[in-house]
């Protein structure tokens, strides 16, 4: 018996957009896994109806239908037979824009409307069962977040079965893994601060990162803070981070940089005395829950506890400049204090009518950095110093180069 292949979900979409795609699904209807086997192909996994190709390496599924058997991931029970048809596959996917396939002559198979929702930006699911995986809720939000510059919107009644899930309770079982994948890609896309938003919007954002839904309503000063809202700040410093193409670990930063402002009494506001130093520990709760990689945690912590020291950078005194600079290990990591930098400049930029202002602070503290640096540890050690006398020598010898810098 013949099998028949088609393409599907996100390179069909995107290819009818006219947007940037490099990954290739295909689903195989008619097929039983043995006729895979035997044609080549390699199976994903011991239960999972995925098998790559034999050159391309490409992932090939056989056409299935799904049914949720429990809570969780994991809990799903898989159909696959060769009378599984294209249109049932089809059925069981999120959104009508991924549930299209196209055939070897290029000619499209659309059942749901994807190609009419392309049309009118609309982010749509195909059936009721789209609540069967509440991962989706992250994955509508990433794909509003990735195509918001072309006018793309939730449906309204896709944001309420996003409602449904995120009340339900449901989200609480996703693992820690997935969410992470989703939330790392929704942060590199153009408008990640769409990604947040969308996921404030149907009651997901309290479920999985409360840390920053509670910064909706805070208040900040006017006067540095044109926005007021620490939670529309937040938005505005994801977008400066887009805008700036600043690296993952960077925008993660952004985005719990000001977690300590959830935590002021509200009899303070709209003054957040030492939110730096309060929001840490939110940070590092954030960080753990979703397992986010070593380097991002770092950073967020970092980022947290010092932005306000950047912003401050002119009038820090040398001996504060060296602590920050040890802080970051400068010397070793280069790279992780330019980064620090870009998050700090898309803070101070993410106020509403201050997005172009200019943030010298950035270019003062690289040339500081860089003459700390500078400093050798040869002419140190020919006068014979060891152990903690070098280091103290050394350090005195930064001290003398920033503080030359500063005065200059
Ligand atoms: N929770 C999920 C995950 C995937 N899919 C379906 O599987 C296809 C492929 O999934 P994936 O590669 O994760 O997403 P893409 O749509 O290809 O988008 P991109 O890779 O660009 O994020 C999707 O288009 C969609 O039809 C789904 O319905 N529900
Ligand atoms: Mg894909």
């Amino acid at each position: 018996m013949s099998y028949t292949t088609y393409l599907v979900g996100g390179a069909v979409r995107d290819r009818l957009l006219g947007y940037p795609h490099d990954e290739h699904d295909w689903v195989v209807v008619g097929a039983t896994p043995e006729q895979l086997l035997d044609a080549g192909y390699t199976p994903v996994g011991q239960d999972f109806p995925v098998f790559l190709h034999p050159k391309t390496g490409e992932e090939y599924a056989l056409a299935r239908t799904e049914r949720k058997s429990g809570v969780g991931y994991g809990g799903f029970t898989f159909h696959t037979s060769p009378d599984v048809t294209l249109e049932q596959d089809l059925q069981r996917r999120d959104l009508t824009i991924n549930a299209m396939a196209m055939d070897d002559q290029g000619q499209l198979i659309d059942p749901y409307g994807g190609q009419a929702d392309l049309q009118a930006r609309i982010l749509r699911h195909v059936a009721p069962a789209f609540v069967e995986d509440p991962l989706r809720v992250l994955r509508v939000a990433r794909f509003a977040a990735r195509y918001h510059h072309l006018g793309f919107q939730v449906a309204a009644e896709t944001l309420s079965l996003m409602r449904e899930l995120a009340r339900s309770g449901e989200l609480q079982a996703l693992n820690a893994e997935r969410i992470w994948k989703e939330i790392s890609r929704a942060l590199m896309e153009r408008n990640p601060e769409i990604f947040v938003q969308t996921l404030r919007d149907c009651g997901a954002l309290v479920e999985l990162l409360p840390e920053v839904d509670r910064l909706f309503g805070v208040p900040q000063p006017e006067q540095h803070h044109p926005e007021v809202d620490t939670g529309i700040h937040q938005l505005l410093v994801l977008q400066q981070a887009a805008r700036l193409e600043l690296p993952l670990a960077a925008r993660w930063a952004c985005l719990l940089h000001d977690l300590g402002k959830g935590l002021t009494p509200e009899e303070h506001w709209p003054k957040h005395h030492g939110h730096e130093k309060k929001g840490l520990a939110a940070v590092k709760a954030v960080n753990q829950r979703v397992k986010a990689p070593r380097e991002c945690q770092e950073l967020a912590l970092l980022v947290c506890e010092y932005h306000t020291h950047c912003h401050r950078a002119l009038e820090l005194r040398p001996e504060t400049l060296l602590k920050l600079f040890k802080a970051f290990d400068i010397y070793r990591r280069p790279e992780r204090f330019e980064q620090f930098l870009g998050a700090c400049q898309a803070d101070a930029q993410g106020r509403t009518g201050l997005e172009d202002r200019p943030y010298p602070q950035a270019d003062y503290l690289r040339k500081a950095a860089e003459h700390a640096r500078a400093v050798s540890v040869q002419p140190l050690l020919e006068q014979g110093l060891q152990g903690a006398e070098l280091g103290k020598a050394l350090e005195k010898s930064r001290l003398h180069a920033v503080a030359a810098f500063k005065t200059d």
